[in-house]
């Protein structure tokens, strides 16, 4: 996914998900006295009725001052840092604090439990941010909002309508041969490509070629067809898209401000909205032209009285259980929330297994061994390899959670870890620092694809210490197509090739741009297996 929430809060930078999470200053959190007034005399919390007196209000609550957090954003560029600032954050003033920005307050959670506290008591329509530059946008361009824009009866509309198509496993298994054409395509790019260095053997930049892939995947499963994206020469309109979205990704600090800057400011700084309505007008453009595409196919077919088969898109278009316009922006917000969150995890997957040669040689030999040489796996083999999952649970739910952080909007009153949280109030929720702790993990900081490996029924590692995808019934509605693209892509990759890095690849470390992604090229050798 590239950007979940609306992305105009400053505050919510610590949960961001590129454009996906943010939202508007406003005051809307309604605090006033940090919730002292609104505390009732009594409080229903998880352990029983809790007197007044023995809750903590807002006021008591650590957290660093609006000053020190200006200065860490704006003049120390914390922006790129998020991820960190979360941890010493953590060990500064714990597992529960509070940031301000100006009338913005926005309170962190960084435990485990205190995460699944706020978590299970969820209502039956969770609000992660404010989405109000979103929602202005597709107001004043006549358009709907999609999953992640849209808020109660519309969201909840949509999300009935998407949850039955793709979120379980059985329900993208059927695309396994979709994807497989793709992960064709994507070994014929890395032949191609090392083929074009000196050494035969390096790719540079891997995310640029996990980026193609990515779109190529998610778009054979969303748009029913092929865009070219890892062809030598990518059509124009796919790269009038790509373009769209690295706009929408380059100039996401710009963009930030898009919402924030109030209205009539925009006429003296114009750039942000403008640059802001302009990528979205790209995505937009983008889902019109394939969706109208399959939509004429299909009235043609059934004008000549043939039967319609088809995918994901299909499906949404004969059931109408969706209008057109929610279509557009479904399929919009999807591609846009499936394309950089796989291939920043793509890349740090590869990454690891080059930094780590023996695990790879151990997650190659249990390939080797369930499917056997030259096999294809599909979603169906997946199962049988656990240190394949592994991988990308260790990639992305422990060392590289590709979305550091995720938000809600309180709906109702809360006791948070002995602190009233009224009603209205920002909460970021720091997977990043949680997945770290080795209180979770056990010597967290190792690569461990093992650690995964589950010995019987009984035995779950997963926590609330690490949902890279969410939690609950707002949680990520591609999940099981973005582990299906990962997997198959990594098994093929791993049965093909001996993954190195290359000399010119320096220790790259993460950074923060909305995601977790690498803060330099990560440029790698894939060197042919003898089998
Ligand atoms: C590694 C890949 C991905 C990661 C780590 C990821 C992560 C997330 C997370 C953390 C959320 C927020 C969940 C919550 O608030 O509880 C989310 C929401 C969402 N994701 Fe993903 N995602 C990924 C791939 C995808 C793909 C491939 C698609 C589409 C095909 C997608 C579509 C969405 C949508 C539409 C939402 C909003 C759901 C809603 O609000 O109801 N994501 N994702």
């Amino acid at each position: 996914m590239s950007a979940l929430t609306d992305i105009t809060n400053k505050n919510q930078l610590f949960f961001t998900v590129r454009a996906l999470h943010k939202s508007a200053a406003s005051g809307s959190f309604g605090i006033a006295a940090s919730g002292e007034e609104a505390m009732p005399k009594r409080f229903p919390t998880p352990e029983g009725v809790v007197e007044k007196t023995a809750i903590k209000t807002l006021n008591e609550m650590p957290g660093p001052s609006t000053l020190s957090n200006l200065i860490e954003f704006f003049w120390r560029d914390g922006f790129s840092r998020i991820h960190e600032i979360q941890m010493e954050h953590r060990k500064m003033y714990g597992k529960i604090f509070k940031s301000r920005f100006g009338p913005q307050l926005v309170v962190s959670v960084a435990d485990r439990d205190l995460v699944a506290e706020v978590l299970r008591a969820e209502g039956v329509a969770p609000q992660r941010g404010n989405m109000e530059s979103w929602k202005e946008y597709r107001d004043l361009r006549g358009r709907s909002t999609g999953l992640i824009s849209a808020e109660g009866d519309d969201w909840l509309k949509m999300r009935s309508v998407l949850r039955q198509l793709i979120m379980r496993p059985r329900d993208v298994a059927v695309f396994s041969d979709d994807v497989n054409d793709v992960v064709d395509d994507l070994i014929k790019r890395v032949c191609i490509l090392r083929s074009q260095q000196s050494d035969g053997a390096t790719v540079h930049n891997v995310n640029d070629l996990f980026f193609k892939y990515a779109m190529e995947g998610v778009s054979a499963i969303l748009y029913e067809c092929r865009l070219g994206c890892l062809e030598n020469k990518i059509p124009q309109e796919t790269q009038d898209y790509i373009d769209a979205l690295h706009l929408m990704f380059s100039s996401f600090k710009t963009t930030m401000y898009a919402g924030a800057i109030p209205k009539w400011l925009r006429t003296i700084i114009p750039k942000p909205w403008e640059e802001f309505c302009h990528s979205w007008d790209g995505l937009f453009r983008f889902s019109h032209i394939h969706v109208n595409k399959r939509l004429s196919e299909i009235q043609s077919q059934l004008e000549h009285g043939k039967e319609v088969k088809g995918g994901l898109l299909t499906h949404m278009l004969i059931t109408k259980e969706m209008n057109l316009e929610e279509i557009y922006a479904n399929v919009t917000e999807m591609l846009l929330a499936g394309v950089d969150t796989t291939s920043f995890t793509l890349s740090w997957a590869s990454y690891l297994l080059a930094q780590h040669p023996d695990i790879q040689q151990q997650i190659f030999t249990e390939v080797m061994t369930t499917l056997g040489p030259g096999a294809i796996a599909t979603a169906d083999d997946v199962p049988r390899l656990p240190l394949i999952r592994g991988l990308v649970k260790e990639t992305l739910s422990r060392l590289f959670p590709v979305l550091p952080g995720n938000g809600r909007v309180t709906q109702d009153d809360l006791v948070v870890g002995g602190y009233f949280i009224p009603k209205g109030t920002q909460l970021a929720l720091c997977h990043y620092a949680t997945s770290l702790e080795d209180e979770n993990f056990s010597e967290a900081i190792e690569f461990r694809p093992d650690r995964w490996i589950r010995k019987d029924n009984t035995d779950r590692v997963d926590n609330f210490g690490s949902i890279p995808f969410g939690y609950g019934i707002r949680s990520c509605i591609g999940r099981r197509i973005a582990e299906l693209e990962m997997h198959l892509a990594l098994i093929r990759l791993i049965q093909r090739f001996q993954i190195g890095v290359s000399p010119l690849t320096a220790d790259v470390k993460a950074k923060t741009h909305g995601l977790l992604c690498p803060s330099a090229p990560i440029n790698l050798q894939f060197i042919d297996r003898k089998n």
